[in-house]
């Protein structure tokens, strides 16, 4: 089988990427509260945006990190159709490290941050376990009136069929934002990059710096 196509993306090219997603954020006043990044991908584009969102007289958004990976399901039967992919969680929130009025989610504004959307199968992890999270919180310290908004900024959502989905709400309300969507090709980040001289020079021949 011939190799995918290989996509460089420099640094810059993330850099400027989440300078152009906050810019859209803190347009339409919805500056978060707490951003989430998904391990490891989203920890350096959550990073960077942190940054573009900071606002003068404003506390710093904290970041928190969830773990989650990939993980080749081989199912029972060992044929290529059951072979599919779970997703462990190898992290998860601990608001002790936090300011003690911030002791949940509950009636936050929360950008959840990975590099990319590829099957969605992560994203959609992600979301539906927060949801579930928030909504036994709320139950459990009666706070049912509160809204929580969460949203998803990826740097790259791959143009193919997803095996899972986002709230119909998140992607009606633009609360879903990919920086750019790309064909499905093989993406190669600057920080699996060796020669990272070389990766940049192949980026910018590409478009992407
Ligand atoms: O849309 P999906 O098909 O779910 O794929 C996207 C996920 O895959 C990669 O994570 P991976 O498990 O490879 O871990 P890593 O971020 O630590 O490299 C990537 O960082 C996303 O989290």
């Amino acid at each position: 089988m011939a190799e995918p196509k290989k996509m460089y993306i420099s640094y810059n090219n993330i850099h400027k990427l989440c300078q152009k997603v906050a810019k859209e954020i803190l347009a339409k006043n919805e500056r978060p509260d707490i951003i989430i990044a998904i391990t490891g991908g989203g920890m350096i584009p959550a990073r960077i945006i942190r940054s573009f969102l900071k606002v003068k007289g404003e506390k710093n958004i904290p970041i928190q990190a969830i773990g989650l990976s990939l993980y080749e399901d081989m199912g029972v039967d060992d044929t290529v159709e059951t072979i599919g992919k779970e997703v462990i969680r190898t992290q998860w929130l601990d608001f002790m490290a936090l300011d003690k009025h911030f002791d949940s989610l509950i009636g936050k504004k929360v950008l959840i941050v990975d590099e990319v959307d590829d099957t969605r199968t992560t994203l959609h992890y992600a979301v539906t376990e927060l949801e579930k999270e928030i909504e036994v919180q709320q139950k459990r310290l009666n706070r049912l009136n509160e809204e929580t908004t969460l949203s998803v900024f990826v740097l790259h959502n791959k143009d193919k069929p997803k095996k899972a989905d986002l709230p119909a709400k998140m992607m009606e309300t633009g609360h879903y934002m990919a920086a750019v969507t790309v064909p499905d090709e093989w993406l190669c980040y600057p920080w699996e990059a060796d020669d990272i001289e070389e990766h940049t020079e192949l980026a910018k021949q590409q478009g992407n710096d």
